[in-house]
């Protein structure tokens, strides 16, 4: 799903009216019955109080639709206008109108901290104050405002954006912004939903179709893109009746020193599990019996260093290369590294303690093959491209560090963003049971095993990270947070792929039917 630009939004709301011959109050009104129909649903008729807030831009407008046709069907509404600024948008101004043609019970406005209503924790609240409109920090009251909903407790329901929060950059001050339970977002969800600064503002989200210009949605390139099973589905590659192991490439998976063997074995099974056709582990010589007891599938390669890796040397050709898990970063580890990268010609996936030797000898970067994969957690990251101090700015230096040494990087989180050149791609799968040690090890055998077999870097990155997530969604289910382990997340990598071919379950009612035909 692409995640569109404040600016983008505007001008598909422009072009939409001018292509479907309506006027921007009849897109608005389109807006605001969605959200009623969103509610009308769930609600169905209950008498619970709704207190709807609208600012005076187009999302105070929204609101105001939203409020009419609340009290058209009898629900139990308070309208406030919450009067930030005496610039009242047109919409705003229509729609003001037609309330008031609608109900003796005027909306109430709100002009300081004075005027602010009771809200009891039982009632609902609807933001629609700000929309992507905001362009610099609420007024003291407003905040105050803000600051009574949350003291309120009471269910919070955000139109397009949690008010106070911008599509573009961070918020400074975090008790100027809305905490919404659920935010219902027009066309496209935001890029903030997804970043550790600004994604804790909603605790979901969800989008809602008001009839966009499908030419300009489908035309229009947006620099995020939301990635799931929809997203996925076109990379996967089926497999040829005939088809031998010769045809989905050989891993060599590089890493390991005395006390991190672990390491190499969750990537290297996590390779051969991802589809590789052969995985060969190269190790210090101490991992030698473990490995190859643990794991009759993979072979193994032996570094001349008993404890660490001092020079990498094998015989044969591997399809793609990963490398850095559990390495160490010895200096007699960097000099194998430097000299295996001045020679490698293989695609290359970089993880962990190779993140950090690249980090501590940025002059080996230039010797990186073109859409080479590094998958930094947070921590390397900042080794490699330094501090920053916001979501934003490091979105910004990652995407510099992407152009400039043309690979692609897998920031790690709870939403992955995968970034290649200006594009970014934002991970859905995923919880917090994978916050677990070695459950990187495992994406980087993935990577890597996709590679093998002839999915192209990015491709194989995202799929990668798509399934990694799913299988961690499906390994969550048996074992609960607290005890999911990396290795869950590898038994669950089967199912992951299984999954992305399951139809959606049919309903008892239209599977009679079936039969009944
Ligand atoms: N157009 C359409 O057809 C559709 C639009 N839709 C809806 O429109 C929403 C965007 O609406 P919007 O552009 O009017 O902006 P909104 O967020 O309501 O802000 C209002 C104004 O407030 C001002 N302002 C900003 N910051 C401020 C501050 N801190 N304190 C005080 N004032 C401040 C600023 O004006 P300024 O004062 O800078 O001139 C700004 O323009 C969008 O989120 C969606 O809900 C949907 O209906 C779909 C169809
Ligand atoms: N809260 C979370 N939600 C979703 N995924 C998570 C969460 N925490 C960690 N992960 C995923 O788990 C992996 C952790 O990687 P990393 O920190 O390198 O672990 P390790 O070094 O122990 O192997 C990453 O792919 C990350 O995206
Ligand atoms: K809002």
């Amino acid at each position: 799903m692409k995640v569109f630009s404040k600016e983008q939004i505007y001008e598909g709301d422009r072009l939409t009216t001018e292509r479907q011959n309506i006027s921007s109050t009849d897109l608005m009104e389109r807006a605001g019955t969605q959200i009623f129909n969103w509610m009308h649903l769930r609600m169905q008729g209950a008498q619970v109080p709704i207190h709807v807030f609208c600012g005076i831009g187009n999302n105070g407008g929204d609101g105001l639709v939203l409020s009419r046709q609340l009290i058209i069907h009898g629900y139990n509404v308070k309208t406030y206008i919450v009067n930030y600024s005496e610039t009242r948008s047109k919409d705003f101004l229509i729609n003001y109108d037609r309330i008031k043609n609608t109900t003796k019970d005027w909306p109430t406005v709100l002009t300081s901290s004075n005027d602010f209503p009771l809200i009891n924790q039982d009632d609902i609240i609807v933001d629609a104050v700000f929309g992507i409109g905001l362009n610099r920090p609420p007024a003291d009251w407003v905040k105050d405002l803000f600051l009574k909903f949350r003291a309120s407790k009471s269910f919070t329901l955000s139109i397009d954006i949690p008010s106070g929060l911008y599509t573009d950059k961070v918020v400074n001050d975090t008790e100027a912004v809305v905490y919404a339970n659920y935010t219902l977002s027009f066309q496209s969800p935001k890029l903030v939903f997804f970043l550790p600064n600004t994604a804790k503002y909603t605790v979901q989200w969800e989008v809602l179709d008001i009839g966009i210009d499908r030419d300009y949605l489908i035309q229009t390139e947006a620099a995020v893109e939301l990635i799931s099973k929809y997203e996925v589905l076109p990379f996967y590659q089926p497999r040829d009746k005939f088809s031998h192991k010769g045809h989905f490439g050989h891993v060599l998976m590089i890493g390991g020193s005395f006390g991190k063997i672990g390491a190499v074995h969750l990537a290297s099974r996590s390779a051969l599990i991802a589809g590789a056709g052969m995985v060969t582990a190269y190790l210090p010589t101490c991992g030698y019996t473990s490995l190859q007891s643990a794991l009759p599938e993979v072979m193994v390669v032996c570094d001349k260093g008993e404890k660490q890796i001092e020079s990498i040397t094998y015989d044969f050709d591997a399809t793609v290369v990963g490398i850095g898990v559990g390495i160490g970063t010895s200096e007699e580890t960097m000099k194998a590294f430097e000299a295996f990268l001045k020679t490698n010609k293989r695609p290359l996936v970089i993880d962990a303690d190779a993140i950090n030797l690249l980090a501590q000898n940025k002059a080996l970067l230039k010797y990186l093959p073109v859409q080479t994969v590094l998958t930094p957690h947070p921590k390397e990251l900042e080794r490699l491209i330094g501090e920053w101090h916001d979501d934003f700015d490091k979105l910004n230096k990652v995407v510099e560090f992407s152009k400039a040494h043309k690979v692609i990087i897998v920031i790690k989180g709870a939403h992955t963003i995968t970034i290649n050149g200006n594009k970014k791609y934002v991970n859905t799968t995923g919880n917090p049971g994978m916050a677990t040690a070695g459950s990187g090890d495992v994406l980087t055998g993935i990577i890597s095993g996709l590679i093998a077999q002839g999915y192209e870097p990015l491709a194989a990155t995202l799929f990668g990270v798509y399934l990694h997530g799913k299988s961690g969604d499906i390994a969550v289910e048996s074992y609960g947070y607290q005890s999911l382990i990396a290795g869950h997340i590898i038994d669950s990598l089967g199912e992951a792929y299984i999954d992305l071919f399951k139809q959606p379950e049919e309903s008892s009612e239209s599977a009679e039917n079936d039969e009944n035909n």
